[in-house]
């Protein structure tokens, strides 16, 4: 059996920065294949991984929980005759949620140590009435309350108590015995991801889903989300950039991109999510258009 994580969590709330950080801090010297998934038809995040990670899958342009299922399997395949890996980490997009995803990893041979749901613990009242973001945090069993140092401690305590109860209340069950199938939920709380290295230790493996009759909740699933990408051919100036970000329509909940500035020598990672934004991590190897990628709310149904 293959040793799978899934990491899920509501837009911009830090699954790649959890996933870059992992790499760095505990999958030195194992083979380990990445497979993301993003909303778009231009994908960021599998760019940024492939930073650290050789082995990176991108599956764009829908979603694995729903409409990309069949690619989603072909990927997992793709991916492990071709790179053999020792763990499979897989990245949803922020509007998916990760049952689906559980069901398909196991019958494809995986055994799931792990699914991780990252919470933004800056923007989680900006987010947290929305369906996805519940069933995120209900289809895992460790929640990674993130951006701890943009909150009190005191705020930290409020969310966790919050997230408790969401889990208790939207946390899968067998049908007929209405039992949980995850039996018990283990919160941490970090900043840019970094995690303790138990949790990639295989502690927290999963019981085999396929024994249990519950639809998927993908057949109820809907993405209150449209995507919008914007080409740039030429450098953009810095200061527009922030301009233009500090002044974004409030529909608007995550912008990303990789963009090219004047007068700096290499690409760059621009991230914005509710209000927050952040121009900085450098892409050497990236060698395609400038681009950006904006999210809004209450958009038409991927
Ligand atoms: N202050 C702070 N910022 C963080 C933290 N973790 C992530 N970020 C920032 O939040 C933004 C989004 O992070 P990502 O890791 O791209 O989030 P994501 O969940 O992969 O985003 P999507 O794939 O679009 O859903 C980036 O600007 C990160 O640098 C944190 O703990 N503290």
């Amino acid at each position: 059996m293959l040793p799978a994580f899934v990491v899920t969590g509501f837009l911009g709330s830090g699954k790649t920065t959890l996933l870059v950080r992992a790499a760095r801090e505990h999958f030195g010297g194992k083979r380990v294949a990445v497979l993301v998934n993003e909303i778009g038809e231009v994908g960021v995040d599998g760019k940024v991984l492939q930073n650290v990670y050789s082995s990176v899958v991108e599956l764009a342009e829908g979603c694995i929980c729903c409409s990309l299922h069949a690619e989603f399997e072909k990927g997992i395949k793709e991916i492990r005759e071709k790179y053999d890996p020792e763990v499979l980490l897989v990245e949803t997009s922020g509007a998916a949620e990760p049952f689906p995803v559980m069901l398909s990893l196991q019958s494809l041979g995986c055994s799931i140590e792990g699914v991780i749901c990252v919470v933004d613990a800056k923007n989680f009242e900006k987010y947290k009435n929305e369906s996805t973001a519940r069933y995120q945090i209900g289809g895992s069993n460790i929640v990674v309350i993130n951006k701890v140092d943009l909150v009190d401690a005191q705020r930290c305590d409020e969310l966790e108590k919050e997230i408790k109860k969401i889990w208790e209340e939207y946390s899968i069950r067998n049908v007929f015995t209405g039992e949980r199938i995850f039996s018990y939920l283990r919160v941490y709380r970090t900043s840019f991801g970094q995690l303790p290295a138990e949790v990639f230790e295989g502690i927290f493996v999963l019981d085999d889903l396929s024994k249990y009759t519950q639809p998927s909740p993908a057949h109820q699933h809907q993405h209150r989300v449209a995507e919008q990408v914007i080409q740039f051919p030429q450098p953009l100036e810095y200061d527009k950039l922030v301009d233009l970000l500090k002044n974004l329509p409030a529909d608007v909940i995550r912008v990303k991109g990789i963009v090219r500035i004047a007068n700096m020598k290499n690409p760059v990672i621009v991230n914005y999510a509710f209000g927050l934004w952040d121009i900085g991590e450098e892409i050497p190897s990236y060698r395609g258009s400038s681009f950006l990628v904006f999210i809004k709310r209450g958009g038409v149904q991927a």
